[in-house]
């Protein structure tokens, strides 16, 4: 049996998403299916707009230096909408569990979003725990729709 490359995971929130950052945020640091995590803000007292962060721990996954994000803002809106604006990115707001796991097998989408305000912080962490658990089939059948929404960057 092959050991899967631990992944190395960028957080972002703005201040609306801080709490559930920060809880997340633990858990990865505890989770042996991760190798390294990555916070680009905010702090408790920063005030950063969601567009800035998402879009920095975005670049942070298209350059290479992070495998995922997982970011959080009020609606998990915000965040994504920002985040799929650095080519190559593929984020999602997804608050359910079919949702989550097929953003991943379905999309090959690198960047989870939540809503703070939306959901609660038990089913964050769940979430959470099933998309680590998610890993993209490039031999499937939705590699090449993958690959067309690629091509449309082009
Ligand atoms: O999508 C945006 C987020 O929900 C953000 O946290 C709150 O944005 P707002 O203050 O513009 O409503």
């Amino acid at each position: 049996m092959t050991t899967a490359t631990p992944f190395r995971i960028v957080v972002g929130c703005d201040d609306a998403g801080y709490g559930y950052k920060e809880a997340l945020k633990q858990d990865l640091l505890d989770d042996p299916r991760v190798a390294e995590v990555i916070d680009v803000g905010v702090g408790s007292d920063e005030h950063t707009a969601y567009p800035h962060v998402a879009v920095e721990a975005a670049r942070r996954v298209a350059d290479g230096t992070a495998d995922r994000a997982l970011l959080v803002c009020g609606t998990g809106l915000g965040v994504a909408i920002s985040a799929n604006k650095v080519p190559g990115i593929r984020a999602v707001t997804a608050h359910d569990s079919y949702s989550v796991r097929r953003s991943v097998l379905s999309n090959n989408a690198q960047v989870l979003c939540f809503g703070q305000r939306v959901i609660g912080l038990e089913l964050a962490r769940a979430l959470t725990d099933d998309w680590l658990a998610q890993r993209f089939d490039e031999t499937s059948p939705s590699a090449e729709k993958v690959a067309a929404i690629r091509a449309y960057e082009s």
